[in-house]
């Protein structure tokens, strides 16, 4: 599917665009369903924009916020996706809203994606917005180049959901939802910050196998338009 680069002068010019577009999405999904859903990733790069997206004026009480991805640790713990969203996205108006997080305490990883997937279910298909971030090997989500699970991963038949990824660049054992399940959101957007993640885009807009840069599996086979905001 295309997709479409908005570049901005800075990070904050770029954030206070990209919760307008949001908060738009979320508003005219409210005002036809009743309820909205948004997906967002962890990282470093999403902070300032939840900042300004917790602050806009939308009826956040009918909106359900969950994670792309998520590392296999508590909430508390500063590596936590979840703590990076209770911090800077949960807080303001924002603070209404309803949050489905990924991990839980489970005997193993494998039964907290099950959790997850069940959990994740009742929030509805597609997600009315999903926001990716991209590292810079490539990765989206948790689809690491040599992870576990990769091949199931950005497979479309396989089923909505979360899975596990094991890879050496992700750290601890990730939780992830699937491409099935990011790939056909109404509002499908790549956030990336820096002149680095800038070139790592372009590398992965050529050619290559999407296992060795999988945001290329978004970037080539992603039912919705792909709308990549960038700043330097
Ligand atoms: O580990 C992760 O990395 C990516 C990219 O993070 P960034 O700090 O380079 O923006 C992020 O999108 C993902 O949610 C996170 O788990």
């Amino acid at each position: 599917m295309a997709s479409t680069l908005h570049s901005f002068a800075s990070p904050a010019d770029l954030a206070g665009s990209l919760a307008e577009k949001v908060a738009d999405t979320l508003s005219a999904a409210i005002s036809a369903r009743g309820t909205a859903s948004i997906a967002v990733s962890g990282g470093s790069t999403p902070k300032a924009f939840f900042q300004v997206l917790s602050t806009r004026d939308i009826a956040w009480d009918k909106v359900t916020i969950t994670l792309v991805d998520e590392r296999f640790v508590p909430a508390d713990n500063a590596r936590s996706n979840h703590m990076l969203v209770d911090a800077n996205l949960l807080q303001n108006k924002a603070k209404s809203a309803r949050f489905v997080p990924l991990y839980q305490p489970a005997a193993s990883v494998e039964e907290a994606a099950r959790l997850a997937t069940e959990k994740s279910a009742e929030i509805g298909i597609p997600f009315d917005v999903v926001i990716l971030g991209m590292g810079g090997d490539g990765h989206t989500a948790s689809f690491f180049p040599g992870g576990s699970n990769l091949a199931t991963a950005l497979d479309a038949s396989t089923p909505r959901g979360v899975i596990t990824m094991e890879a050496e660049g992700a750290g601890e054992p990730r939780l992830t939802f699937t491409f099935s399940s990011l790939q056909d959101a109404a509002l499908l957007v790549l956030h990336i910050e820096g002149e680095g993640k800038k070139d790592v885009l372009a590398k992965a807009e050529g050619s290559g196998d999407e296992a060795d840069m999988p945001i290329r599996a978004i970037l080539r086979r992603a039912t919705s338009p792909v709308e990549i905001y960038w700043a330097p």
